[in-house]
């Protein structure tokens, strides 16, 4: 399992570490992704491209691979939620002992759809060029990247809030039995660490995505994904939906 949960290592620290490890793997999938234009067929819902199947070719793609991913146990994983719940066949193969440190109320929260509607919608028009090289299968794969680092990280929010509660659970019992979502907003928030978290990835964009030139003029730097778009990625969405999936399960922490 992921560093952070493992069993001994259940501390807001080293939860926090896994996050920011997770900044790189959503930074170095954002720059994958922009070697594509926008491809923008593979999610136009009018175009029939697959016989037998009605939708945008993208939902074909990534209902075909998360099937493929749920027969080999991926879902069973609670870091792990799929975009297709519905239908998902069960996994074959035998059951790995994942530490189950979340309350059960846990595995009901999935906020995936919001997380497929900002990314196709919002996200992508930000820092794709537009246009159509019809590597439909390989951008869909490259999306599907994507959408899975930002919604492990976002999800990620239920260990974050299990472990506040467990550190503060006399500062958390009264809202959540009051189902007071405000004052739980507020106490799970950290200006401090946002902030940081911003600046931080702002920067891991600026490094990771720097084209790199061998002579040493490069006066003007350029890049594969514009820093600040990683930036307002975190400011307006990662973030938010992070919080918004912790006060989700602390809502349910007392079921
Ligand atoms: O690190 C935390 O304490 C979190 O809850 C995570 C996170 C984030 O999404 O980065 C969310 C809320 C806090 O205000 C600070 C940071």
């Amino acid at each position: 399992m992921a560093e952070g949960i493992s069993g001994s290592e259940f501390t807001l620290d080293s939860i926090r570490k896994a996050l920011i490890r997770q900044e790189d793997v959503i930074v170095f999938s954002l720059i994958e992704r922009a070697r594509f234009p926008m491809n923008s067929a593979l999610y136009n819902p009018r175009l029939d491209l697959v016989p037998g199947f009605s939708g945008p070719l993208v939902d074909f793609i990534v209902k075909e691979t998360e099937a493929v991913q749920a027969k080999a146990g991926r879902y069973v994983n609670p870091e792990e939620n799929p975009f297709f719940p519905d239908n998902l066949p069960p996994s074959m193969i035998p059951n790995h002992n994942y530490s189950q440190v979340l309350h059960p109320g846990g595995a009901s929260i999935n906020i995936n759809k919001a997380i497929w509607d900002m990314y196709l919608n919002q996200l992508l028009p930000l820092f794709v060029d537009a246009g159509d090289d019809g590597n439909y299968a390989s951008t869909a794969a490259s999306d599907l990247i994507c959408l899975q680092a930002l919604s492990r990280r976002i999800h990620y929010g239920k260990f974050v809030a299990e472990i506040k509660f467990r550190d503060a659970p006399n500062d958390y019992e009264p809202p959540i039995r009051a189902k007071d979502t405000d004052v739980l907003m507020k106490l799970l928030t950290d200006e401090r660490v946002e902030k940081m978290v911003k600046k931080r990835v702002e920067k891991k964009a600026d490094v990771f995505g720097q084209d790199v030139n061998a002579s040493n003029n490069a006066d003007i730097k350029r890049y594969k994904v514009d820093p600040s778009v990683v930036a307002r990625l975190y400011d307006e969405w990662v973030i938010p939906l992070t919080k918004l999936v912790e006060v989700e399960y602390l809502i349910r922490r007392l079921d």
